[in-house]
């Protein structure tokens, strides 16, 4: 397997909520979390999503893992499409099906479906291999759903932040390692005091038979979430969302955690989406980082060169608020007006348009900026970076 192989790619991923509730009628309001966002993680490597509260971060990790059905979007996960997984209803599962592949391809030659790239192109060969037969191609997509479902879970798992709230206080420590192995029937009940006892050792909690029979609450916050993390990759995910899992350790045990994490990662072949608000953090745990303001990203890359060369003024502010220690970490302007304002039905230009120390009249009238490329693998959503609105 190469190191550089993409395990999760999340495309124009979109999720609203209803901003309102209506008995009768229809909701015309809705908060737009997370609005059209895209990235990629390789193998072995991780993500980091920082912003301030409400960017929609968790809202992001929360799609991934099935705790939230996108709105629309595709995720692809070790060149799988399984965005039809992440719909409850088997009917809105085929609604995505059509609409993503049936109707776009039905009206394609099949030069032209030769000529898709990427996963679409997995997909067209394989309409082309069915005759081009509609209903065959939705049925094979959505084929032992619930089974793939399980698998999926099995792939993907999350970190929450509160180690105090995610761990069920009845349970014993090795019932919670070991309640995924039982869900998905892996091994018998030796092999999984086993693999249990193994995984506790791996997460730093020896000798393990001292912790096995304990309850959380005879654990410290530290303790807990390695407990978490061991339950997370008890069954060798290829995926985590770790949704700031350090946040709310005391400082002094903080490093000891991410260390953890990173090894963790070398050693299963693991990737993260690694969800903070700590830019210091980020660098720490990250390869590449995103910044999300208001369910956009708005800027891109790799961490190191994000966080030495910010260039969205909204990056720029981050970090001249939380200075990393680092002479060589850009200071960044300080100061943006106003505070994050919740992302109702908002308007189509700049998200970051009222706090923008640099937004002038192109930037009001213009939609949000596309993310474009100013430096290798370096994306910035921005018309005064990009030079479009001089
Ligand atoms: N179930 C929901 N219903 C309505 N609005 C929601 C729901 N979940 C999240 N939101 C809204 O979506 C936006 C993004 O929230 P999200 O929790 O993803 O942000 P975040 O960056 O992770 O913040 P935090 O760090 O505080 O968790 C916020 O405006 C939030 O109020």
């Amino acid at each position: 397997m190469q190191t550089n192989d993409v395990v999760l790619r999340i495309e124009n991923l979109r999720k609203l909520f209803p901003a309102e509730r209506k008995i009768f009628g229809k909701v015309n309001l809705f908060v737009h979390a997370v609005d059209d966002i895209s990235f990629e993680i390789r193998r072995k490597e991780s993500l980091a999503l920082v912003g301030e509260s409400g960017c929609g971060k968790t809202t992001t990790g929360r799609v991934l893992v099935g705790l939230e059905e996108p709105t629309s979007g595709r995720i692809v996960v070790e060149q799988e499409d399984v965005t039809p997984l992440l719909y409850e209803d088997e009917s809105a599962a085929k609604r995505y099906v059509r609409e993503t592949y049936v109707k776009r391809f039905s009206s394609m030659s099949d030069e032209q479906l030769k000529s898709l790239t990427g996963i679409d192109a997995m997909y067209a060969q394989r309409f082309m291999d069915l005759g081009r037969n509609e209903a065959k191609f939705v049925d094979e997509l959505l084929q032992n759903r619930r089974e793939r479902v399980w698998q999926m879970r099995r792939r993907i798992q999350m970190i929450f932040q509160d180690p105090y709230e995610s761990l069920n206080p009845r349970m014993t420590i090795f019932d919670i390692v070991a309640e995924p192995l039982n869900i998905h029937g892996v091994g018998n009940l030796k092999e999984r005091e086993e693999m249990v006892a193994k995984m506790l050792a791996d997460v730093g909690l020896t000798p393990p038979e001292t912790f096995m029979f304990r309850f959380p609450h005879e654990l410290s916050g530290g303790q807990r979430q390695r407990v978490a993390i061991a339950r997370a990759l008890i069954l060798n995910p290829s995926f985590v969302v770790a949704d700031e899992p350090t946040s709310m350790l005391d400082v002094s045990i903080r490093t000891g955690v991410m260390k953890l994490m990173m090894r963790l990662a070398e050693e299963h072949d693991m990737s993260y989406l690694y969800i903070t608000h700590d830019l210091a953090v980020a660098r720490y745990m990250s390869n590449d980082i995103a910044v999300m303001y208001l369910g956009k990203i708005v800027e891109r890359g790799p961490t190191e060169e994000v966080l030495k060369n910010p260039l969205h003024p909204y990056t720029q502010a981050l970090l001249a608020a939380v200075p990393i220690p680092d002479p060589e970490m850009k200071r960044g302007e300080p100061n943006i007006k106003g505070s994050v304002p919740r992302p109702i039905n908002p308007p189509p230009r700049c998200r970051f348009f009222d706090r923008c120390p640099y937004a002038v009249k192109f930037c009001e009238v213009n939609d949000h900026p596309p993310l474009r490329e100013v430096a290798p693998k370096h994306f910035v959503a921005c018309y005064v970076v990009s030079g479009e609105a001089s």
